[in-house]
């Protein structure tokens, strides 16, 4: 796939942690079709079977991923070229890589993961995940093929000093909107959007696209979220 393929809009992430009501590889696979109908340019999926459930039923772009965490380190989306291969593997178009300027266990700086990557797997689209204007201008120097802003307010030195846990924070359209100023590619605005009002800002300070998840796909934080702001009537 080439980048000027991936039509503009909304990316739609469809992931449940272990511990999340909606796991299991065939429902995700549904959220990807539900996304696929609603009109969504691609969905973000994590894991490899995840990944060919969703294959299955769609054929909008898929930008795979990894988490996978190695002890003593912190980079957990697809932090290794082990995990890059997995998921060429599983037929991605795209995938998203952590290129934060934290220690990883690819033993690499995000410059030569990335190098690296598009040396080895040239025909896959490489999304860096990163949580700076830094990381950003150094992912796109180093080949990334888009600049998603996942990571923001996630890495130690990007968390927000605030009561608030990290989820129910703001999303980060600043940084989104200096990126988009900056660099080149096209930039994903990722994390915290909640909705299309969200959605449209992001938009509307230049990304090419922006990724819901949790406010699709998580529909106990969704509950939770509308509980709350109804608890004064309660
Ligand atoms: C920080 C991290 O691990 N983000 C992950 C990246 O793949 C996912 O858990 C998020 O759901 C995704 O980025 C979409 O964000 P939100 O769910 O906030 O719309």
């Amino acid at each position: 796939m080439r980048r000027e393929e991936l039509k503009k809009g909304l990316i739609v992430s469809c992931q449940a942690t272990a511990e999340e009501p909606m796991r299991g590889s065939e429902t995700m696979g549904r959220f990807a079709l539900a996304a696929q109908i609603g009109g969504a340019a691609a969905v973000r999926m994590n894991g490899v079977a995840d990944i060919l459930a969703a294959r299955q039923l769609i054929d909008i772009p898929v930008i795979g991923l990894i988490k996978r965490h190695y002890a003593g380190y912190w980079p957990y989306i697809t932090p290794t070229l082990r995990e890059v291969e997995a998921v060429y593997l599983a037929g991605c178009e795209m995938a998203a890589v952590d290129a934060t300027n934290q220690e990883s266990p690819s033993g690499m700086s995000p410059e030569s993961y990335i190098r690296e990557i598009k040396k080895r797997f040239p025909d896959l689209l490489l999304v860096a995940d990163i949580s700076t204007i830094e990381e950003g201008e150094v992912a796109e120097q180093a080949g990334a093929d888009l600049i998603s802003s996942t990571l923001a307010g996630y890495t130690e030195y990007t968390r927000q000093d605030s009561s608030l846990i990290v989820e129910l924070q703001p999303p980060a359209l600043e940084l989104v909107q200096k990126l988009a100023a900056r660099v080149s590619v096209p930039v994903i605005a990722e994390g915290r959007y909640w909705n299309e009002v969200l959605a449209a800002k992001a938009m509307e300070a230049g990304a090419h696209n922006v990724v819901i998840g949790a406010g699709i796909t998580r529909p106990q934080i969704i509950t939770k979220k509308i509980v709350d702001a109804l608890e004064k009537y309660c």
